[in-house]
Formats: structure tokens, C-alpha cells, sequence
């Protein structure tokens, strides 16, 4: 008896996995379930604009189609939240291509999976209605109501309000909770007009630094660039490439003479050579757009002509430029340090990937939060390792 109820989810899935591959669209979806799933977000907020006050109205199908790529990804809540609002839609007469039995269907099994068996009951009722002469339905149904009653006044999750599932430091900081500034840290932490120790073209107008973190130690410039040099590094990239979590939009010094400005300005105000960066790149993320936690540092191991291994040169420091303000989210967050830094137009951060010891730094791990309301532009300057050993002297400590 079990094996056969274990067939028929088996097959109820497998059905629900077998639809058209529409990958675009399919990716689309993640991106929004992604951004619902970190900001907590039901379908209303995005249907209704709550949060934005822009309103998206989505029909039943689209509504649909979000529950199937989310159950798909086995996010059961969110594939029930919005099979619940695409059957709200099509009672209220909306017309849409999709079926009553296929909502109820991913109802059902979501709230099923989703360990909500009263619901589960509920709609798989609702399916047998439809049609009285489905044995597979019936029989199904048979189990959900065995299961509840075995399960007895064992509360059942909330399947409407979407709560913190996820205890993962990158989202709740995206979210602005679990950001960890002790009193202690605070203190430690200072903010001062810098001139890069006596460099001669900041002299006459320093720069204002302030450290965000001492471990790692990240530090934020503020003011570094004009809107106008911001405008020109946008319009040199829009006809590029433009992308997010690649190396794409990379800009020569040759391209304009504001890139040529702008490099400099960075090798003054954070005292790292240039020799031994890479070009400047420009990316742009739309709404939902995200980089998920990495490191920028890749320590490396290639084989050179001798036919020994060497160590690669990686990314050791990582210098970040806003290039535009983000209403909401966009981020950039530290979930090993519990640090957000929010975006601000012609400031840039500066952060170290590696240890003085050459050692990857494990606190580096950083993300950039899904924008979810605004457009975010960033320009990056990576430096790799070779160069900088005499502006950052190294350490033979196993831990620094
Ligand atoms: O978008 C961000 O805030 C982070 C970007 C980033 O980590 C990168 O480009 O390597
Ligand atoms: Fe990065």
C-alpha cells in the first residue's frame, strides 16, 4: 500500500518535472522566487506592488508558472503561495489557459510536501470534486486523511505567512537583521579624512575613509567619483557586454581618458599598485539581479614550464565602486563577519581577500544581495597578488 501511494507522488512529480523547457522564462522565475524567498516576500507584494508601489499584476498562468519552476527548485511554500493566487484569480474569472486540476494538483502535493497535511486534505478534496471518478485522486486523498489522523495535534507550518525558514547569515543581512556591530567593534572601527599617507594629489583634497570592518579589514571611501566620471564609465559599458557574476565590460585605460582618472584615483586613495591589477570592469544588475556568496580569491595551482606547480596569482584585494544608489537591496554583505554594506553612489570599498600569509582569508565570503527595488551599477578593480608585497607587507603567521 505505501509503495504504491510512494509511486503515485513519484508520478505526480515526475509529471509536474515533465513540462516544456522554457529555460529564459524558467530563470526568470527562479530570479523572482530568489528574491521572495530572501526578502520574505509573499505573492501579494509583488502582484499588489505593497512593498513598491508599483504594482506587477501576474494572470493565473504566470501565477502558475512561477508554482511550477518553485516546486521544481523544492520551494514548497512559495509553489503553494502561488497556485493559491493563481486559483484566487481564475474564481474570480479571470480567463487563463490553465486548469482547476492542475492548480489544485500543485496544491495538494506542495502543501503535502511542505508537511501541511490539513491543506493537503483540503485540496486534494477540492480535486476530487472535479472529478468523483478519479481512482488515483481518491486514493490519495485516502492517505493524506490517514496520515493527519496519525499525525494527530502535531501543528502543522504556516502555509500563508512566509517565515525564516533559512537560518543563513547572507539572507537575513540582506534583510538588514544580524548585522554584528558590538559596541566593541564600533568603537574599534574609525572614520577620518585620509590624504593616502602624504599622497601628493590628496593632499589638497582628502578623501573620507571610514572602516567598516577590521576583520577582514574593509574600508569605505566616500565622494571618490564625480557623477559626470560615473555617467562616462556607465555609456563606455552600456554598448559592451554587460553582465553580472562575469568578466564581462572590462574597460581600457586607452577607451577614454576618465578610465585612465579613475584607476589612478584608486591607487591613491587605497595605496596598491596598479601594476598588477586588472582592468576596470562595470557591471549592472537589474531587479532580482544577485551574486550569491563567494570569494573573489582563488588560490590556485598551475603547472609551469618547468613542469612544477606554481601558485596562480589571485585576487588579493578587491576594490568595489557604486556606481549608482539602490532604492532597496543590492547589498553587499560579509556573512562570516555579519557586515552589510549598503550601496552609495561614488563610494568605493576596499576589501583584502587573502591573508598576509598568502593564506585565502575565510571572512572574505561575500555576496551581493538581490536588488529589489532601483538598478544597481558597479565598477570593480581586482589586484592580484605579485606587486603588492611591498604596500602590504606579508606575514609568516598562520593566522593574519
Ligand atoms: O555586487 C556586489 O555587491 C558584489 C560584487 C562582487 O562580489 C564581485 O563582483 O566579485
Ligand atoms: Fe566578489
Amino acid at each position: 500500500m505505501q509503495s504504491s501511494y510512494e509511486d503515485y507522488i513519484e508520478q505526480l512529480d515526475s509529471e509536474l518535472l515533465e513540462l516544456p523547457d522554457q529555460e529564459d522564462l524558467d530563470g526568470a522565475a527562479l530570479g523572482l522566487i530568489r528574491l521572495q524567498e530572501i526578502y520574505l516576500l509573499p505573492p501579494e507584494n509583488i502582484t499588489k506592488g505593497t512593498l513598491t508601489g508599483k504594482p506587477s499584476p501576474l494572470n493565473p498562468d504566470e501565477a502558475y508558472h512561477l508554482a511550477r519552476v518553485a516546486y521544481e527548485y523544492e520551494k514548497f511554500q512559495h509553489a503553494f503561495l502561488w497556485a493559491y493566487e493563481s486559483l484566487k484569480q481564475k474564481k474570480r474569472g479571470v480567463t487563463s489557459e490553465v486548469s482547476f486540476k492542475d492548480v489544485l494538483t500543485v496544491l495538494s502535493s506542495s502543501s503535502y510536501k511542505f508537511g501541511q497535511l490539513p491543506l493537503a486534505v483540503f485540496f486534494t478534496e477540492q480535486l476530487l470534486k472535479l472529478d468523483p471518478t478519479d481512482e488515483q485522486v481518491r486514493y490519495v486523498l485516502k492517505h493524506y486523511k490517514l496520515l493527519k489522523e496519525l499525525r494527530g495535534h502535531i501543528p502543522s507550518p504556516n502555509m500563508f505567512t512566509l517565515t525564516d525558514p533559512i537560518v543563513s547569515s547572507y539572507e537575513a543581512l540582506c534583510r538588514g537583521e544580524d548585522i554584528k556591530k558590538t559596541p566593541k567593534r564600533q568603537r574599534a572601527l574609525y572614520c577620518r579624512y585620509s590624504t593616502g599617507g602624504g599622497n601628493p594629489r590628496l593632499i589638497y583634497a582628502p578623501v573620507k575613509e571610514e572602516e567598516e570592518s577590521d576583520n577582514p579589514p574593509i574600508i569605505r571611501y566616500y565622494d571618490v567619483l564625480s557623477e559626470k566620471e560615473i555617467e562616462i564609465l556607465k555609456s563606455l559599458s552600456r554598448p559592451k557586454r554587460l553582465c553580472i557574476n562575469g568578466n564581462c565590460a572590462a574597460l581600457n585605460d586607452e577607451e577614454d581618458p576618465v578610465i585612465g582618472r579613475v584607476n589612478q584615483r584608486i591607487a591613491d586613495i587605497t595605496g596598491l599598485d596598479m601594476e598588477s591589477s586588472e582592468l576596470l570592469q562595470v557591471a549592472n544588475y537589474g531587479i532580482g539581479g544577485r551574486f550569491e556568496p563567494h570569494y573573489d580569491a582563488k588560490v590556485k595551482f598551475r603547472e609551469n614550464f618547468q613542469r612544477k606547480f606554481v601558485l596562480f596569482l589571485s585576487r588579493m584585494a578587491t576594490v568595489l565602486i557604486y556606481l549608482s544608489d539602490v532604492e532597496v537591496g543590492g547589498a553587499t554583505v560579509f556573512p562570516e563577519v555579519g557586515v552589510a554594506l549598503k550601496p552609495q553612489k561614488g563610494s568605493a570599498v576596499l576589501w583584502f581577500n587573502l591573508l598576509r600569509n598568502g593564506r585565502m582569508d575565510d571572512n572574505a565570503l561575500h555576496a551581493g544581495c538581490p536588488v529589489f527595488i532601483g538598478n544597481k551599477w558597479i565598477a570593480t578593480k581586482w589586484f592580484r597578488e605579485r606587486g603588492q608585497e611591498f604596500r602590504r607587507p606579508c606575514s609568516l603567521s598562520e593566522s593574519e
